[in-house]
């Protein structure tokens, strides 16, 4: 298989996360000839100290024109899911949305963009080797499962792939070293491929989405209400869906239960209008958790609405509340126009008001708004793999530093063998929670603390001891540089980095283990193993632990 220019690869691979709006402090920027890698920031974006430049300007023979039609081949997937595409001989990069690795197909550039394109598939010349039947209906729409029409094994090879070629491009690891494949661990696979999700967010809305075919139909007022996901590119049309693959039956049993009688004339709420700010049914927000004690699973049933009125929501609250699985029933009341499902107030409508989950034997209380792994069964997996990776040795001796700890849970597994655990998260209510999750457990030797990470100073680290074990597992954007310069300067023995990003990750591994060169900082660690882990099949999630330790 042809190697993809490393330039169009950190192009292609540290562009934005295709399901999370970015705000611009976030924004991963780069020039078109000489791509800049950009941290994510901190609101300052004059600080130098956040760009990184890559020399490679290799020079392409081959330059498409917008609108140009060419017969292209898919060689692999890039983040996004988007299938990376190579006309014949040439080593320039196409992006196609729907293109899957060994797919010949005929398409039409529909935008440039410095040393790569993006182009729309026009007709499929012969199909991808590894094509099976997507088991739902709305697998080639609803953009969350782009790849549930490439067999499981193929997946996982492209996911393979795209991490090991990250590491090579952008960490600067050669497959040339002897120790390259002991390095590189093949990816672990998740052996639910389906309903694995705990969470699922559907919107209401007002337009419906259709697709092509049947875009000509006209529907009107109620025809044209939705319950459902966002269609991909679109804020305001949501493709109606009576049920999803990925999440639990009695959590479709649920979505089927409102659907069935949220349109009802005579129960009357009606779903949010996000263009005129009116209307009141904005979100419905679906949580799988487990009942302790009978080992069934128990549900939460949040709806977020734009004012609080309970009677608008009490035929549906009677229908619901019939589902022996539902345990809670709550109402999220958000005010303001954005989109977000997290309310300014919280009402319990039936039930309690938090659901219970397990991990590592130990026990999670989980509310409405609390961050909680989204698939529990491979969560399993990943933490099995951080605990083995940490290597704690059992006699609560050590010290470990657990950076963007969410609600604790990775600390809090960690927390039975080592002497005490220091998390820091920026969400003051994830570290209510991680307080509240270690009374739970009876965990006494944690402290969390409220800071953001990206806006560090020369106190960080005078508040706890010098750690044994730094835990880091951020969000997309990967660390900030101010980060990786103190965690080059702490020089703790060891870093489990568990990255939801390989290409961040790969970027931040190569200034970790092969310093900052521009501005003279040395790097000080070896990395020991990266282990892809498939948290989330059907998407183009790749989750990776990587271990290194200091030379
Ligand atoms: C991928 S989650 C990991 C959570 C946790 N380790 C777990 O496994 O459940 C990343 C966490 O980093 C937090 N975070 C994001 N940006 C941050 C920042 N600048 N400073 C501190 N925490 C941040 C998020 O709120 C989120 O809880």
């Amino acid at each position: 298989m042809a190697t993809i220019p490393s330039h169009a690869l950190r192009h292609l691979t540290l562009t934005r996360p295709w399901f999370r709006k970015i705000s611009c402090t976030t924004s991963l920027a780069f020039s078109s000839q000489d791509p800049l890698l950009t941290y994510p920031d901190n609101g300052n974006n004059n600080d130098t100290d956040h760009t990184k430049k890559t020399t490679n300007s290799k020079s392409q023979a081959f330059f498409p024109k917008k609108n140009q039609v060419l017969e292209l081949e898919c060689e692999s997937l890039a983040f996004k899911g988007k299938g990376v595409c190579k006309v014949a001989d040439s080593g320039f990069v196409l992006l196609c949305d729907n293109a899957l690795p060994g797919e010949r197909f005929i398409g039409r550039v529909s935008r440039k963009k410095g040393s790569y394109a993006e182009v729309t598939k026009l007709k499929t010349l012969s199909p991808h080797r590894d094509l099976v039947d997507a088991p739902c209906g709305y697998a080639s729409y609803c953009g969350g499962c782009k790849t549930q029409n490439l067999s499981y094994e193929a997946q996982l090879r492209a996911k393979e792939q795209q991490v090991r070629e990250l590491v090579i491009h952008v960490g600067k690891f050669s497959d040339k070293n002897p120790d390259f494949e002991c390095i590189m661990k093949p990816i672990v696979p998740c052996d639910v491929q389906f309903h694995y999700r705990n969470k699922m967010e559907f919107s209401f809305g007002t337009q419906k989405w259709l697709p092509k075919e049947l875009l000509h139909e006209k529907l009107d007022g109620i025809d044209n209400y939705a319950l459902g996901l966002h269609a991909p590119g679109y804020f305001d049309k949501i493709l109606n869906v009576d049920k999803c693959l990925l999440q639990s039956e009695p959590a479709n049993k649920i979505l089927a239960t409102v659907q069935d009688n949220w349109k009802d004339p005579e129960l009357g709420p009606s779903p949010y209008n996000v263009h005129s700010h009116t209307g009141f049914l904005k979100h419905l927000v679906l949580r799988t958790g487990r009942d302790m004690k009978t080992d069934l699973p128990e549900l939460m049933v949040n709806f977020v609405t734009s004012s609080y009125k309970p009677e608008m929501l009490k035929p549906l609250v009677e229908k619901i509340s019939a589902i022996p699985e539902v345990v809670s029933i709550m109402n999220n009341v958000n005010t303001s126009v954005g989109n977000t499902s997290v309310g300014e107030e919280e009402y319990t409508l039936y039930g309690k008001s938090t659901i219970t989950e397990s991990l590592r034997g130990l026990t999670f209380q989980i509310s409405a708004n609390s961050f909680f792994q989204t698939n529990t069964h491979q969560a399993e997996v990943l933490y099995k793999l951080i605990e083995d990776c940490a290597g704690l040795r059992g006699d609560a001796s050590e010290i470990v530093l657990d950076l963007f700890c969410g609600t604790g849970t990775i600390g809090l597994t960690l927390a039975k063998k080592a002497k005490h655990v220091y998390g820091y998260e920026v969400v003051a209510q994830a570290v209510a929670d991680a307080h509240r999750n270690a009374k739970l457990n009876g965990i006494s030797n944690t402290t969390f603390l409220q800071g953001d990470l990206n806006k560090i100073d020369e106190n960080f680290g005078k508040h706890f001891p010098k750690p044994d074990i730094v835990i880091s597992d951020p969000n997309r954007p990967g660390m900030h540089m101010k980060l990786i310069k103190f965690l080059l300067k702490l020089k703790a023995p060891k870093i489990v980095y568990v990255s939801c990003n390989p290409a961040t990750c790969a970027r931040d591994i190569d200034y970790l283990c092969h310093g900052v060169m521009e501005q003279n900082i040395k790097g000080c660690y070896k990395l020991k193993s990266i282990q892809p882990v498939d948290m989330f099949p059907h998407t183009p999630h790749i989750e990776c632990v990587c271990l290194l330790e200091l030379c």
